[in-house]
């Protein structure tokens, strides 16, 4: 990339009539004008104001290949390279902007920049065409703030309008036509010029006066580098003929005239209120950054990735290969994609280990990421109705109650769903609603339960002597804690309770978690109902059949849940049939050793005892 500075010439018409308040000094290339405001009439002033305007270059008497080399030649090697370039005229009317940019056309010498820089491009096409230059021109017109294609077909509309995108402006629909002489580029640009609008303004007796803004553009593009990199630059030339501005004071237009004359001063205000020269001095203060406009040719990039990911494959390959790793699939089938969710669901319902699951490449890796995230979302998805249906603190027995029904609808243990999922539903009378023995709300404390029983049990033990209750209950708590036998039972028996009663909240739990998993599983059947009866296959939408599959998928998820827990409860429940079982027989045994110890100890003595420092309350 190259900061440049725009360059700016001062060209300036022959005249038999040389004004008096300009004074030219081309070798310092600048100009003194004396601005005397009354020049143009008014009263007479006793003085003049003075200003100085600078210049990359002056033009004064030259021919116009002395101006196309001191002005566009540069412009025009730099297209050559890749630069973009713009030349343009401005100028007040009939200061000669048409001469300097067209020139007279008949013959060579009188000739102005656009023909030269169209047989400067053409003259490098012809003599390097291994460079394979490729010129293609457009011609366009500004005129009353319309633009026209000058080059498109006259029974076409020609109008066409601007795009204007990252800080450059197109044309939208303007004709490029490829040109592959000097004299078909010419021959365009002439055709052009005839299209143009022209009228003749007062100012400009001589010839017709551009009545509107032209811009002739070359796009050239050609090989850069090696023959072996197809590499291109593409750049273009804007050559532009502004319409001439001037004062209109004093002089009689037509009504068309002046309705074009408001409009190009309209376009050209800038340089309308600043003058020519401080226009010419705000343009030189402005830098440009200039890069090279470079074309990749597709096919060859197309060849080159081709090529590249060939070799990386090969290396892929051996690498494999010198690390033991045989017949590694890296395009993922959809066979494979099957058999990998298949793997990653038997993860999740934890029937499989995770070394199960295959990583042995990128893809693989990524799928894997993509069917945890599915499931993420389905859970997700759950979570959300659960939260729901708990911020409605919905009862477990009315849930059981009002979802019963769509379970009874189904039959027996492994039946398949329509789904083709086992579904593994228990019988009705099977079913975990509540555990034996167990509420659906663990309101009761178990032990006061066996508390009270162990001592209804004990009013019916044989008596043989007969303190009164309240001695003997303390006579067994004495025997529990002060005997070794007591002691022992009565240890066993607190540690088989406390596991009686994590197994019972244990049951709860999966109780509790069943009812909202049948719950889920009625509303995803309605759901799915649903999904059938609005016949989604027939008239797919692909919203609607991802939502069938995400709802099946969470269907299948919830009933393997369902199965899980179901199987769980029952183990648990019968664990506790097993503990209570074992509680009896521990309550039975230790009544006979206290009765036991009771005969053996001297009655007379537990009748008279107070069982000092034991409470009475059990
Ligand atoms: N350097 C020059 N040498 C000889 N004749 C010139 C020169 N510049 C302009 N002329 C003549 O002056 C007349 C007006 O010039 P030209 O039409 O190029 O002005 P213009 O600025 O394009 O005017 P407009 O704004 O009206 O289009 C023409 O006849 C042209 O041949």
């Amino acid at each position: 990339m190259g900061r440049f500075r725009i360059k700016v010439y001062l060209r300036l018409r022959p005249s038999d009539k040389p004004s008096p308040f300009i004074h030219i000094q081309p070798t310092s290339s600048t100009v003194q004008i004396d601005d005397d405001k009354h020049a143009g009439g008014g009263p007479p002033k006793n003085y003049t104001e003075r200003r100085l305007f600078r210049f990359d270059g002056i033009i004064q008497s030259s021919s116009q290949e002395a101006v196309f080399d001191e002005c566009a030649k540069g412009v025009v090697e730099d297209v050559l390279t890749g630069y973009h370039g713009t030349i343009f005229a401005y100028g007040q009317v009939g200061s000669g902007k048409t001469f300097t940019m067209t020139g007279e056309t008949k013959t060579f010498i009188y000739c102005g920049l656009i023909p030269r820089c169209i047989h400067r491009i053409f003259e490098e096409k012809e003599s390097k065409p291994a460079a394979e230059i490729k010129v293609h021109v457009s011609y366009l017109e500004i005129h009353n703030e319309v633009i026209y294609d000058l080059l498109a077909k006259r029974e076409a509309a020609s109008q066409i309008t601007t795009l204007e995108e990252d800080g450059t402006v197109e044309f939208r629909g303007l004709t490029r036509v490829l040109c592959t002489t000097e004299e078909q580029a010419l021959k365009l640009f002439f055709e052009g010029e005839r299209h143009k609008a022209v009228a003749v303004h007062p100012l400009n007796q001589v010839q017709v006066s551009s009545r509107s803004h032209c811009m002739f553009t070359l796009y050239v593009e050609r090989h850069a580098g090696m023959a072996s990199i197809p590499e291109k630059t593409a750049a273009k030339l804007n050559l532009v003929d502004l319409a001439g501005f001037g004062q209109s004071k004093g002089i009689e237009f037509s009504e068309q005239s002046k309705k074009e004359i408001v409009n190009i001063n309209k376009s050209l205000i800038f340089l309308e209120q600043i003058s020519s020269f401080r226009f010419a001095q705000f343009v030189q203060e402005l830098n440009t950054n200039a890069i090279i406009n470079k074309l990749l040719d597709p096919t060859y990039t197309r060849r080159k990735y081709e090529r590249q990911i060939s070799d990386l494959k090969q290396e892929l390959a051996l690498k494999d290969a010198l690390n033991g790793r045989t017949d590694i699939a890296y395009d993922l089938t959809d066979e494979m994609k099957s058999e990998l969710r298949a793997r990653v669901n038997d993860f999740l319902l934890q029937d499989a280990e995770v070394e199960t699951i295959p990583v042995d490449n990128l893809k693989q890796v990524r799928e894997i990421f993509k069917l945890f995230r599915e499931a993420q979302m389905t859970m997700l998805a759950k979570l959300e109705v659960l939260q729901k249906e708990l911020r409605v603190t919905v009862d477990v027995p009315m849930m059981k109650e009002s979802i019963t029904p769509t379970l009874e609808e189904e039959v027996g243990v492994g039946e398949l769903d329509n789904q083709g999922f086992h579904v593994g539903v228990a019988p009705v009378n099977a079913r975990p609603d509540s555990i034996d023995g167990i509420p659906s709300k663990m309101n009761v404390n178990i032990d006061d339960v066996l508390a009270s029983t162990l001592f209804d049990q004990q009013m019916e033990a044989p008596k043989k002597v007969a303190p009164n209750r309240e001695k003997k209950n303390k006579a067994f708590i004495y025997f529990k804690h002060h005997t070794s036998e007591g002691n022992e039972y009565e240890n066993f028996l607190k540690e088989t309770r406390f596991v009686l009663r994590l197994k019972r909240k244990l049951a709860q739990e999966l109780c509790n978690h069943i009812n909202e998993v049948k719950f889920d599983i009625a509303n995803l059947n309605k759901d799915l109902k649903e999904f059938e009866n609005s016949h989604i296959f027939e008239n797919p939408d692909v919203t609607n059949v991802d939502k069938k599959v995400s709802t099946t998928t969470r269907l299948q998820v919830m009933k393997a849940e369902y199965r899980r827990d179901f199987n769980a409860l029952n183990k648990v429940k019968h664990e506790i049939l097993a503990i209570q079982q074992k509680v009896k027989s521990c309550k039975q045994n230790i009544l006979e050793f206290f009765y036991k110890w009771l005969d053996e100890s001297d009655m007379e003595d537990v009748a008279s005892s107070n069982f000092e420092g034991v409470s009475a309350n059990i």
